[in-house]
């Protein structure tokens, strides 16, 4: 039987805590006994670097080479999955996925390239996550196609709240034209600063707006400098600042995440005030 859950965690938009997400709610997992792949799956490399992962000698191998092999039928090689002292393994990524996307354009069934590649893996975990790049290009399509659900990060202002619509309608149509299974697992008010009117007002927005729709994560994570210290330090938030007030709340996510939620009608794309 196929445990395996395959995550995207995907917003358009860029800075509105993706990787952060993903790395945190990967950890998060791994500490609950859960056995956890990281996909990077933009060309920033961001999730790699931030895990540490971008050392010379463990990234020869990143998830374009895996995609590559799979767009040339060539047996993908072996490897290139690094493992992070806090549990998790990673596919890394570097700026050879921008040369992938250019591939992907001409290669047979180029939406599913990425799930080829991860379909091997699938008996090795219990989840999948995949950090999309913040576009809605070829691999963020790919990483549609390849995932059972979706988590998408909303930066708490309200102007990222209102692209949510375009990255809605995006995933519908992935849904309708090529991953019927598709679903939308919710969405999380990131860097939220509840002091201010601005932060307030947007998570009123989006749970009245779309709420409906799309599961809102009760958890809003708060800004905090820790958070941004991480990604320079090759460490969740978890291993870095266990008792700040941004670990706590991913904490409160990911006990969230793996209780799962109520199955909203997803079938309209709903449109934010
Ligand atoms: N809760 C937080 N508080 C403060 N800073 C944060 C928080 N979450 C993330 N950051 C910082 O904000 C920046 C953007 O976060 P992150 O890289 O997770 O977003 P992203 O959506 O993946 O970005 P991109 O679209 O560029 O890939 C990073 O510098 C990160 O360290």
């Amino acid at each position: 039987m196929d445990n395996c859950k395959i995550i995207a965690i995907a917003n358009q938009k860029g800075g509105v805590g993706k990787t952060t997400t993903t790395i945190s709610l990967g950890v998060g997992l791994a500490q609950r006994g859960r056995r956890v792949l990281l996909v990077d799956a933009d060309p920033q490399g961001d999730l790699t670097t931030s895990l540490g992962c971008n050392d010379s000698d463990l990234i020869d191998i990143t998830l374009a080479t895996y995609m590559e092999a799979t767009i040339r039928d060539m047996p993908i090689p072996k490897g290139g999955i690094v493992h992070h002292y806090e549990g998790v393994d990673v596919i890394p990524a570097n700026l050879e996925l921008a040369t992938t996307e250019m591939s992907l354009v001409n290669a047979m069934s180029r939406e599913f390239t990425l799930k080829n590649c991860l379909e091997p893996l699938k008996d090795e975990y219990d989840y999948i996550l995949i950090d999309c790049m913040p576009s809605l290009g070829m691999i963020t399509i790919n990483a549609l196609a390849a995932a059972d659900s979706v988590i998408i990060p909303v930066q708490a202002h309200y102007l990222p709240a209102k692209g949510m619509t375009q990255l809605i309608s995006t995933i519908n149509k992935v849904k309708r034209q090529i991953n019927p299974v598709l679903q939308i697992d919710g969405a999380l008010l990131t860097l939220a600063d509840m002091r201010t009117n601005l932060s307030r007002e947007t998570e009123t927005t989006l749970r009245e707006s779309y709420g409906e729709h799309i599961r809102i994560y009760d958890t809003v994570i708060p800004v905090g400098i820790s958070a941004a210290e991480t990604s320079a330090l090759g460490k969740s938030i978890f291993l870095h600042e266990p008792n700040s007030k941004v670990a706590k709340a991913y904490e409160i996510f990911v006990e969230e995440v793996m209780r799962g939620g109520k199955k909203r009608n997803q079938t309209r794309t709903p449109f934010c005030r």
